[in-house]
């Protein structure tokens, strides 16, 4: 796991976020409890409202091209056998959440490695929203991350149990996750 804080500068923090404000309010839609997320079952697990990055503008270009380095460097150290990456913006509004879940189920999912970079502009102590990271068997959280424009997030997905608290102001990310290459089929054919 790893958090760096000013992954990226307050300029490119801002050119994401004016990407992000930019969208019409309807691209921007409830995010969904997917298939490859351990506690799909839960409807009232999360209610934040989300959008793909598809790399049309600059901004995301830009960012989707640091994923790539990022991609690059992990497995050339770490020998991940990272493939691709998606990932989406999201906003949490005033009182929104995600309970505590994991990205990924070992042997259910190609999601390996999760980032989150945050990109609220002057975020105080009392704005709440960290996001609370537990080991695998903790009850108490590792950590306590307190969502900094530039922060960046790093977790293996199927590692670390997760959950956002509720904020007091509206409280922006880019969540993502760095895939291998699909683990699932080979398995099913057995
Ligand atoms: O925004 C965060 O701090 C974490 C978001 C998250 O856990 C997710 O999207 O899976
Ligand atoms: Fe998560």
């Amino acid at each position: 796991m790893g958090i760096f804080p000013d992954f990226l500068d307050a300029g490119q923090v801002a050119a994401l976020r004016d990407d992000f404000h930019s969208l019409p309010d309807w691209q921007i839609t409830p995010a969904g409890i997917g298939r490859e997320q351990a506690n799909h079952n839960n409807e009232r697990i999360r209610t934040d409202k989300t959008r793909w990055l598809d790399g049309t503008t600059a901004p995301q270009q830009a960012y989707l091209s640091l994923m790539a380095d990022l991609q690059q460097a992990v497995n050339r150290h770490l020998f991940m056998g990272l493939k691709d990456y998606e990932c989406h913006y999201a906003r949490y509004d005033q009182g929104d959440f995600y309970k505590k879940h994991l990205d990924a189920f070992k042997g259910r999912s190609n999601r390996r490695l999760t980032t989150v970079l945050y990109l609220n502009d002057g975020w105080q102590p009392a704005d709440g929203g960290e996001l609370l990271i537990y080991g695998e068997k903790s009850k108490v959280p590792l950590h306590s991350v307190t969502p900094h424009g530039g922060t960046l997030v790093c977790f293996l997905s199927e590692r670390f149990p997760h959950e956002v608290l509720p904020a007091n102001r509206s409280r922006l990310s880019i969540a993502g996750w760095f895939r291998v290459d699909d683990p699932i089929a080979p398995a099913l054919r057995l």
